[in-house]
């Protein structure tokens, strides 16, 4: 695929409850209001297959998950999500915006669950080979807040149901990230007021959007 004609590829990241759908309708309609063609779509998940892949990961169960099993449903479901909808919308020129990709799997399996990155590292390779988002939008916030915000909103799936510890350790991954590589995250201060939030947001879409 040629880097020139090919579209961008944005995700959105962050723990439970920083206001990722929220603010998701935000950056699709900056899109849509500048005539960019985009589809949005979301990991785990983002085709039928994918999709119940996601449900089987997101539903409790008294069985005990093992996270090497958990790593590899998250990248089978990867995997069909860039065959069918990502890399052909890339390749078309569209702007892929992605509710969640591998920094969540360094996050949540990598920090939260506390497997290899080296072995994170390898199965990211083998399916996305050299495809890495060109921005990652990090919604950053205290797990205290978040758990707190996200537990209004509905009941906790498997993953919400985890320890505030757990937690820390998600953040403190994404964060790690973040710093290791500053020209390709933004990392936007998900505690203030949402319009803040969102004037945040539409700073970086600009530079994105401005970069060739
Ligand atoms: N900046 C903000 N300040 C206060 N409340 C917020 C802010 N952003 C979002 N919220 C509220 O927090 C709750 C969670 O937001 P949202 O559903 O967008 O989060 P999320 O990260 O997508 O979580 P989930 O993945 O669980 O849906 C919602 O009630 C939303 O209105
Ligand atoms: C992509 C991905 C996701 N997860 C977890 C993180 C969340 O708890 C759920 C997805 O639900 P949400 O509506 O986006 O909050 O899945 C994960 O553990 N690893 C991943 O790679």
């Amino acid at each position: 695929m040629s880097e020139l004609s090919r579209g961008k590829f944005i995700t959105l990241e962050g723990g439970e409850g920083v206001g990722k759908s929220t603010n998701l309708r935000f950056v699709t309609q900056w899109l849509e209001n500048r005539g960019i063609e985009f589809i949005q779509t979301r990991e785990p998940g983002g085709t039928p297959l994918a999709e119940q892949l996601r449900t089987l990961l997101l539903q409790k169960r008294d069985e005990r998950v093992d996270p090497t099993a958990e790593l590899l449903m998250v990248f089978a479901a990867r995997a069909q999500h860039l065959s069918q909808q990502i890399l052909p919308a890339l390749a078309a020129g569209k702007w892929v915006v992605c509710d969640r990709f591998t920094d969540a799997t360094y996050a949540y399996q990598g920090g939260g669950r506390g497997l290899d990155r080296t072995l994170i590292a390898q199965l990211e390779n083998i399916v996305q080979k050299d495809l890495r988002p060109d921005r990652v939008l990090l919604l950053d916030l205290d797990p205290v807040i978040g758990l707190e915000r996200a537990a209004a909103t509905g009941e906790a799936d498997r993953f919400e149901s985890e320890q505030l510890d757990f937690f820390r350790k998600v953040r403190r991954a994404y964060r790690a990230r973040a710093e290791s590589d500053p020209d390709r995250y933004a990392v936007i201060d998900a505690s203030v007021a949402l319009p803040e939030v969102q004037q945040q947001l539409a700073h970086v879409l600009e530079i994105i959007a401005g970069t060739p």
